[in-house]
């Protein structure tokens, strides 16, 4: 059995802050149309991908906090997208914030689904590694509160069945971590989807500002090579409600190597074939983990 299919990272340009998510949701269905017809059967949209990015705001008002999150996926809003590709077959990934009611508490996290080619949602993660920090910093060009709107992650790295593969997600600074990649690829994962939402202006090392897109590439062709997956990232890029977002949107092959990348800051696909059983490339040699893995001398990275 051939496990090739076609798969498009669809970045998203910038949402503005009163964006309806009837917008964004007619942008991503435009892109999923046109990734069917170039022949995709799974689509990676970005983090936070139904509104702008907005933990760069302090909002106080909880009504309004609450307007950017979402209770039910899919809803009402969300539904044409579903719609859309049931009608034509093609499953995705898609990241939005998550209001969840848990043994009668209110919580919020960031959060990714993977939905099949019929419509199910076959796959949840929630955010584990959340950036930035919990109270209004005033010296701030514009503020990052992840830590303040989104609790830990507390779905795990989950790696599901789907595609003819073993997939896997994480969302954004996750990516930065090799522990997401090697966590993911120890239970089996072939294919690591994430969206991200990165500004090019890092505040506190703006002396980084230049190495954005590097790093971003550098972390996650370091994941797909060293755990023998592919990985799709997809941005949501360009100057968001006047913060600069870094796109650089692509397809990383097991080898490691950028197979497809998008050009510029806008809606744009990025598009390739993926065959899942080119992961035996690694796994069944350098990164063979039964034969060469020392977990023994790793212990201090599991340490508290
Ligand atoms: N949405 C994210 O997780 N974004 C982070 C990232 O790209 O790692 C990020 C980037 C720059 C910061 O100043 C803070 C956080």
């Amino acid at each position: 059995m051939t496990r090739k299919f076609i798969a498009a990272a669809a970045q998203l340009g910038p949402i503005a802050r009163d964006e309806p998510r009837a917008s964004a949701v007619a942008r991503m269905q435009k892109l999923l149309i046109e990734a069917h017809r170039r022949g995709a059967e799974l689509v990676v949209f970005p983090e936070l991908a139904l509104t702008t990015f907005f933990p760069r705001w302090l909002i106080e008002d909880e009504a309004e906090l609450d307007s950017f999150y979402e209770t039910e996926m899919p809803n009402a809003e969300v539904q044409p997208l579903f719609d859309t590709a049931r009608e034509l077959g093609v499953g995705f990934y898609l990241g939005y914030a998550e209001i969840a009611y848990e043994n009668g508490q209110k919580r919020r996290f960031n959060t990714s689904i993977m939905v099949d080619k019929s419509g199910q949602i076959i796959g949840k993660y929630r955010k584990i590694h959340l950036p930035g920090h919990p109270e209004y910093e005033d010296w701030r060009p514009f503020q990052h509160l992840e830590k303040r709107y989104f609790e830990h992650g507390n779905l795990g790295f989950g790696v599901f069945d789907g595609f003819g593969g073993k997939l896997g997600m994480c969302l954004c600074n996750d990516r930065r971590w090799p522990e997401t990649f090697r966590v993911l690829g120890l239970r089996g994962a072939e294919l690591v989807m994430l969206g991200y939402n990165t500004p090019v202006h890092y505040p506190l090392a703006p002396e980084h500002d230049h190495l954005q897109d590097f790093h971003n590439h550098l972390s996650m062709q370091a994941g797909a090579y060293a755990n023998g997956c592919w990985v799709i990232g997809t941005a949501k890029a360009g100057r968001e409600e006047g913060c600069d977002l870094i796109g650089g949107t692509c397809i990383i092959a097991p080898t490691g190597e950028i197979i497809a990348k998008t050009q510029g800051f806008g809606d744009e696909l990025a598009m390739a074939e993926i065959d899942l059983d080119r992961c035996r490339e690694l796994r069944e040699n350098v990164f063979n983990f039964a034969l060469h893995r020392e977990p023994d001398d790793y212990r201090d990275i599991c340490a508290g």
